[in-house]
């Protein structure tokens, strides 16, 4: 399976699971990988076929501005979703760095790895058929556990 990341999208947030940060913004980065097959839109050279990165920064830039969240996890969890939903990708591995929380560190943070529900979710093998055969999405969207 090929891949269409984003690295390092910044973004300010309401995140924190004290009184203190419910009042503030702070901000959070992400790393994203979208399993995907690059081949049409690299022989047809059009966007409509290829995952748009700037389609999923964007979106993810405007939820997690208007997001208010406790956890990473949680925030980080809805990110996944909203690109596993909305752009019909197979897999997506997110990095979410906190990256101002703890002054002795770089970061801290969570990094997830999700299917759309109904998939598998071993790391090689089924998730590449997926990716490469549209049926794959089909099986996903009901809700087929099968390999
Ligand atoms: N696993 C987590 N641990 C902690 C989180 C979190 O979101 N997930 N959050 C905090 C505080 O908000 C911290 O970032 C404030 O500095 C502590 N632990």
């Amino acid at each position: 399976m090929d891949i269409v990341f984003i690295k390092g999208l910044r973004v300010e947030t309401i995140i924190g699971i004290y009184d203190w940060e419910k009042a503030i913004r702070q901000p959070v980065v992400l790393d994203v990988e979208m399993g995907t097959d690059v081949r049409r839109g690299a022989a047809s050279d059009r966007i409509q076929d290829a995952l748009d990165y700037k389609a999923v920064s964007k979106r993810l830039k405007t939820f997690i501005g208007e997001s208010r969240f406790e956890l990473v996890e949680t925030l980080a969890e809805r990110c996944a979703a909203i690109i596993l939903d909305e752009f019909a990708v197979p897999w997506v591995r997110l990095t979410l760095n906190k990256i101002g929380a703890l002054s002795d560190a770089e970061g801290v943070g969570v990094i997830i790895e999700r299917e759309p529900r109904g998939q598998p979710s071993e790391a090689t093998g089924s998730r590449s058929d997926a990716a490469n055969d549209s049926s794959g999405q089909a099986d996903a969207e009901h809700g087929s556990a099968s390999a």
